[in-house]
């Protein structure tokens, strides 16, 4: 299957592992989230040993705002990943399974006084500063705990990345970190901070690129930095590239080939930090979206079949918009299968739509499909980041399960929201 795990066996049959789609789905009911946990694996691995370098040392984060639960932080820990939080909630996650502190860095725009507090307590390996008044809390906080917290600054390197608007982040106006006109300054205000050690610069141009050359301009712009603050007397070992990188969601997206890709770039960066007099201690990438998309996928029902008389033909599916809110957030594209039906020719086209009271709640304009029966089994591959993570819950229809899969084996990781949990905050008198 063109850009995604070999979802398909002989009979034609969606399969995640051995399991086939329509079984999952009789066991676990749907809407549910489905992740091949061998395929998440091969992804971290395919990260880890083709981001190398003898001469620093190569971090891979996983930032856990692409998904955020207990079974996937403990794969990212047993795969060797560090992790990427933004919040409380994703740092409670990562200590709830023992995930090692010093392998957590806390990124993210306006941390809270209570959030920088956790993450000090924590002891927590680095704080990635989104601005000065930032820095002068955190310095406040880890100075009255008696700690030295490690930090790096986000800067704005101003590069253009070819996606969609909100979810560029290099832009001049982005609200994350600081350009880099007046990072300098900021840079020596944190060295002089007492509790904070500054040790580098991070950057992300953005999310969801297929221009692997954004990321090697970027990269260079940011050497520059560091030499132009080592005339400063800054003095910082430490550059974090972020994530961005593009996945496959339908036809036409070429996403980059990582393994050569990010050889590529480690063996670029010990050349031009060479070439520019720097001694890089680490380097760090942070993928999130690249890292679980394609492993997962999510399983519907078709319920209702709807003709109109313009032409449009509706297939109606038991989730939508709250659980996939990204096609209404950034008209994203995605591909759709007949879990049965995989080698059947296409009818017709149709508007899959979901079940919230949103005439913009529609997963696919037109997907080009095998007339679809009701009580099919509907699957939207590549769903494994930014989905479960940005659940809403409107209309008060309950948060679907997650289920890893693992060749025959499959398992709740996260279990389906109930009546009672929709209701369990709501105070009855
Ligand atoms: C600072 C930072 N790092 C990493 C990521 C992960 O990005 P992606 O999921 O596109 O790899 C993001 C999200 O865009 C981010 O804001
Ligand atoms: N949530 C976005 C990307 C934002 C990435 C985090 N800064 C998406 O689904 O594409």
């Amino acid at each position: 299957m063109k850009g995604f795990p070999d979802f398909q066996n002989k009979e034609g049959r969606l399969v995640v592992g051995e399991c086939t789609a329509k079984d999952l789905a009789a066991t676990y009911g749907t809407p549910l989230y489905v992740y091949d946990e061998e395929a998440l694996r091969r992804q971290a691995r395919t990260f880890v040993n083709h981001f190398k370098s003898d001469s620093y040392k190569a971090r891979i984060l996983y930032a856990s705002k692409a998904a955020s639960f207990a079974a996937l932080i403990r794969l990212a820990k047993e795969e060797g990943l560090n992790l990427d939080v933004v919040s409380e909630g994703e740092l409670y996650t990562a200590l709830a399974v023992n995930f090692p502190p010093d392998r957590i860095i806390f990124h993210g725009n306006n941390k809270l006084d209570r959030e920088l507090e956790a993450a000090v307590e924590a002891g927590i390996g680095f704080v990635v500063l989104d601005n000065l008044s930032e820095a002068r809390r955190l310095s406040t906080i880890a100075d009255k705990a008696g700690q030295t917290v490690e930090v790096l600054l986000r800067v704005n390197p101003g590069v253009e990345a070819h996606t969609h608007d909100y979810i560029k982040t290099a832009t001049s106006d982005s609200k994350f970190g600081l350009g880099l006109a007046t990072a300098g300054e900021a840079l020596q205000v944190i060295q002089g901070l007492p509790g904070l050690r500054l040790r580098g610069l991070h950057c992300h141009i953005g999310s969801q690129i297929f221009a692997d050359d954004a990321f090697i301009k970027a990269a260079h712009i940011m050497l520059d930095f560091m030499v132009a603050c080592q005339g400063q007397g800054l003095s910082m070992d430490i550059l974090d590239l972020g994530g961005g990188f593009g996945v496959f969601y339908e036809d036409g997206d070429q996403p980059i080939d990582l393994a050569p890709f990010l050889e590529g770039l480690a063996q670029d960066l010990e050349k031009e930090a060479r070439d520019r007099g720097i001694r890089l201690a680490e380097v760090w990438l942070e993928p999130g979206r690249s890292m679980v998309n394609n492993a997962g996928l999510t399983l519907y029902t078709v319920g209702d079949i709807k003709r109109l008389a313009d032409g449009t033909n509706y297939a109606f599916i038991d989730g939508g918009m709250g659980d996939n809110m990204r096609v209404a957030l950034y008209q994203a594209g995605y591909t759709a299968v007949l879990a049965d039906r995989l080698d059947d020719a296409a009818d017709n086209t149709w508007r899959i739509a979901g079940k919230y009271c949103e005439s913009g709640d529609v997963l696919i304009k037109g997907a080009p499909l095998p007339d679809p029966q009701p009580g099919d089994i509907l699957a939207i591959l590549g769903t494994g980041a930014y989905t479960f993570s940005m659940f809403s819950g409107y209309n008060r229809l309950p948060r679907p399960a997650v289920v890893f899969v693992k060749g025959k084996d499959h398992r709740e990781v996260v279990r389906r929201e109930s009546l009672d949990d929709i209701i369990a905050q709501d105070l009855l008198e």
